[in-house]
């Protein structure tokens, strides 16, 4: 069975929209709690006539979304078009951007920065094996979830040269605090390398708690700094980093950068227990998650589920 929803009554038909949790450019970003599972998620709401000519980059970011599935990746877990309005439907991380969390403790302990900084490799390896570069890497972009591990997001910038990630980019995009000169200077780019200068950027803002400036001392101290090293081919790689000395410390192991997630179907045992915890049918249940997350026979969905019961509520989280 399915139903034609418009827009604003699928949202609110499946999702209680509460309050403003974000704002940014042409997008706000809603609390929202999902009314069958109970779960808490984030819904960023576009408007299509603010977007202009921005638009087909949402497409582009919905495109990757559903290209990505990653233990330190934002999910996406559903998309709701209308005439007016794009809404994505989001993971919700409980501990907001890292930005905030680096300024109320001004800066971090080494060990910390390591823990988190492995993890934005882990995802930036990741990103980069599937073909894309992100580049609007900084502290804003990446938020820290319930069990306090990173979660990089907005991918509304993301790049997929046509030729694959040794091919150059042109678009001067991403924050200037931390893009790579040759971005900045306008020159045609090497994604994963102009990512890698960005990485460097917040690794001074999370040891340091501000941003490098440029004067002479950082124009030193950025040679001391192998990932902002001005030219390109000077710079460390992702994968050098992921077994990087500083990077291993007190770890003594490479970063695992693949992904957890797997790629699959609606997992069976997900349905019986979802069908238990819910009281109905395995079959009604089905067709409940497969109507709230759009899954259709035709459909190259290759999203699985995962059961997350917690004091008796259950939580169905997509994967992919
Ligand atoms: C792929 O993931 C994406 C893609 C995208 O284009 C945008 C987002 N944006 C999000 C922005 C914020 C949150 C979020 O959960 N924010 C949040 C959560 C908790 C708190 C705050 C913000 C701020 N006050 C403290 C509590 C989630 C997605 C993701």
């Amino acid at each position: 069975m399915s139903v034609n929803w418009t827009g604003d009554e699928e949202l609110h038909h499946f999702y209680e929209v509460l309050e403003t949790i974000g704002n940014g450019g042409f997008a706000k970003v809603k609390l929202g709690r999902h009314r069958l599972t109970g779960e808490k998620v984030a819904i960023k709401i576009m408007d299509k006539k603010q977007l202009g000519e921005d638009l087909p980059r949402v497409k582009l970011e919905i495109e990757a979304m559903k290209n990505l599935s990653h233990q330190h990746v934002c999910r996406m877990y559903q998309v709701i078009e209308t005439t007016a309005k794009i809404c994505l439907v989001l993971e919700y991380c409980s501990g907001g951007e890292l930005f905030d969390y680096i300024i109320a403790k001004e800066c971090l302990t080494e060990m910390e920065t390591r823990v988190f900084f492995r993890q934005i490799i882990s995802a930036l390896a990741y990103v980069h094996s599937r073909g894309y570069a992100h580049r609007d890497l900084k502290p804003e972009n990446l938020l820290i979830d319930d069990n306090h591990n990173l979660k990089l997001i907005d991918f509304g910038l993301c790049g997929k040269p046509k030729g694959g990630m040794q091919c150059r980019l042109n678009t001067c995009c991403g924050s200037p605090a931390y893009a790579a000169p040759e971005v900045i200077l306008g020159k045609s780019y090497i994604g994963s390398s102009a990512d890698v200068w960005s990485l460097g950027v917040v690794l001074y803002a999370l040891l340091c708690g501000y941003l490098p400036f440029d004067d002479e001392n950082c124009m030193a101290l950025y040679k001391l700094i192998e990932m902002m090293q001005v030219e390109p081919q000077d710079r460390l790689t992702v994968s050098e980093l992921l077994d990087h000395p500083w990077v291993t410390k007190d770890f003594n192991i490479p970063v695992e950068w693949h992904s957890k997630q797997q790629m699959g179907n609606i997992d069976a045992d997900c349905i019986t227990e979802m069908s238990i915890a819910l009281k109905r049918s395995r079959e009604t249940t089905t067709q409940l998650v497969k109507e709230t997350l759009r899954f259709s026979e035709d459909d190259d969905s290759t999203g699985s589920l995962e059961l997350i019961s917690d004091n008796d509520s259950c939580t169905c989280r997509t994967h992919g």
